[in-house]
């Protein structure tokens, strides 16, 4: 469907005129049906974007957040998306969101698909706003090209809202929203900062295939904004 590019002049123009939208959006999303749903991705990218949303006023008890993906990892491991998610976003004026955690208390994410698929079931959906990030190997959420999971977390056809994924090339078992859960979004945004990550995504695009390059299975089918700053 297609990428659509909104090049700011550094990340902190970005994250003011990217926080300004996703309200916007959640805001109207509430209007309309009540409640609003924000899909959010782990990862470095997103904490200054976070610490602006939680300042911003908005009725957050109105707003259930989740993850596109979550490290397979107990809430007080420095790697879990839920802690970075409730340090940095769920603060300030947005400690009032509902957070809906991907993880659950099963040494094995395949274990724990059934009860995230559960808790997701309760979420406005389509989701009003997916916020992605891609890595340097062009996964996104946890759809990593190096997994074995790669086919099924691309499937269509799968009726899967979740999947456990081992990547090979970075730490700890997933639990990753499929393909599909993430396409069920009103708004998909891709947030990428630097020019390693703009060269990768275009080279993504043009020369590789969705399982070598995930992030190309989205911006494949679904209109996807790119907000991207050196
Ligand atoms: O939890 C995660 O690891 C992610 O959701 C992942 O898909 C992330 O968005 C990219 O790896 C980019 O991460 P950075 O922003 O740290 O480069």
């Amino acid at each position: 469907m297609g990428l659509s590019t909104k090049t700011f002049s550094d990340k902190s123009a970005l994250v003011t005129s990217f926080a300004d939208e996703i309200i916007t959006l959640l805001s109207q999303g509430i209007n309309e049906n009540g409640r609003a749903s924000l899909v959010v991705s782990g990862g470095s990218t997103p904490l200054p974007l976070f610490a602006e949303l939680s300042q911003r006023n908005l009725d957050w008890s109105k707003v259930d957040v989740t993850l596109a993906d979550e490290r397979w990892v107990d809430e007080s491991h420095a790697d879990s998306n839920t802690r970075l998610v409730k340090e940095n976003l769920l603060q300030n004026n947005a400690a009032s969101a509902h957070f809906v955690a991907l993880y659950s208390h099963h040494n094995d994410a395949a274990d724990g698909i059934a009860e995230a698929e559960g808790r997701l079931s309760s979420l406005a959906q389509p989701f009003d706003v997916l916020i992605l990030g891609m890595g340097e190997d062009g996964h996104t959420a946890s759809l990593f090209p190096c997994s074995e999971q790669i086919d099924q977390g691309l499937s269509l056809t799968s009726g899967r809202v979740c999947l456990a994924v081992q990547p090979q090339t970075a730490p700890h078992q997933r639990i990753s929203l499929s393909l599909p859960a993430l396409l069920n979004s009103k708004r998909i945004f891709l947030h990428l900062t630097g020019e390693k990550k703009q060269a990768v995504l275009q080279d993504a695009l043009k020369n590789h295939t969705e399982k070598e390059k995930p992030i190309t299975a989205v911006v494949n089918r679904a209109p996807v904004t790119l907000m991207w700053a050196p």
